[in-house]
C-alpha cells in the first residue's frame, strides 16, 4: 500500500461541476478500506512528532479524514464551517471565489494560545479557502499553524498563498 495506490483510486470527473473543471472525486478512495486506512496512517506518521494539539477541519470534505487523524494524534477536532451553522460566538472570514465571495467561521473559543493547530482539507485548488482558515486560526492566537491536504492541484500554486503557515503538506499532487 502506498500513495500511488491511493492516487489510482481517486476518480477524475471531467466537467464537474462546470465545463473545464477536472473534479478529483475522493469518494472512490474513501470507500476502499485499504486506501482509507493508508491515508490516516500516512498522515499520522507525518504529523506524529509535530506536537499537534488540535486538527481544524474545513466543511465539508475536511470533516472526513480530519477527526480520524485528530483521534490518532491524540488531538482535539475543531470545525471550520460555512456561515450560520455554529451556535456559539464565532469569528468569520470572507474570501474571493472565482465568481463572488464565500465566508467561513469558527467558534471563538475553539482554539487557545497554547494550541499547535493542523488545518486540514481534502483539496487545495486556488488556496482561497485554506488561506481564510489559516487566518482565522492565526487570529484567535494559536501558537503555530500547519496546513494539510489530501490533494494539491499544484498547477494552481495555492501553496504560495499559505507562506505564513509553519508547514504545508499535501499527500498527492496533480
Ligand atoms: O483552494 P480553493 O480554490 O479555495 O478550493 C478548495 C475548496 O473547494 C472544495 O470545497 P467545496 O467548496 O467544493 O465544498 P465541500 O467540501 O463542501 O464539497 C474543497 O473541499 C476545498 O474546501
Ligand atoms: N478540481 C477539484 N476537484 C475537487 N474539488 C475541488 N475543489 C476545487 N476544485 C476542485
Amino acid at each position: 500500500m502506498n500513495i500511488e495506490y491511493v492516487k489510482s483510486v481517486i476518480r477524475n470527473v471531467p466537467d464537474f461541476p462546470k465545463p473545464g473543471i477536472q473534479f478529483k472525486d475522493i469518494t472512490t478512495a474513501l470507500k476502499d478500506p485499504k486506501a482509507l486506512s493508508f491515508m490516516i496512517d500516512h498522515l499520522y506518521e507525518y504529523y506524529k512528532d509535530k506536537g499537534i494539539t488540535k486538527v481544524a477541519g474545513i466543511e465539508s470534505r475536511g470533516f472526513i479524514i480530519g477527526p480520524a487523524l485528530a483521534a490518532r494524534l491524540g488531538a482535539g477536532f475543531v470545525m471550520i464551517r460555512k456561515p450560520g451553522k455554529l451556535p456559539a460566538d464565532t469569528i468569520q472570514k470572507s474570501y474571493a471565489l472565482e465568481y463572488g465571495e464565500d465566508t467561513i467561521e469558527m467558534h471563538k473559543d475553539a482554539i487557545g494560545e497554547n494550541d499547535v493547530v493542523l488545518v486540514h482539507d481534502d483539496l487545495l485548488a486556488t488556496g482561497g479557502t485554506a488561506l481564510a482558515a489559516l487566518e482565522l486560526v492565526q487570529e484567535v492566537g494559536a501558537k503555530s499553524v500547519l496546513v494539510n491536504f489530501l490533494i494539491e492541484l499544484a498547477f494552481l500554486d495555492g501553496t504560495a498563498r499559505l507562506s505564513s503557515a509553519e508547514d504545508v503538506y499535501a499527500m498527492i499532487k496533480y
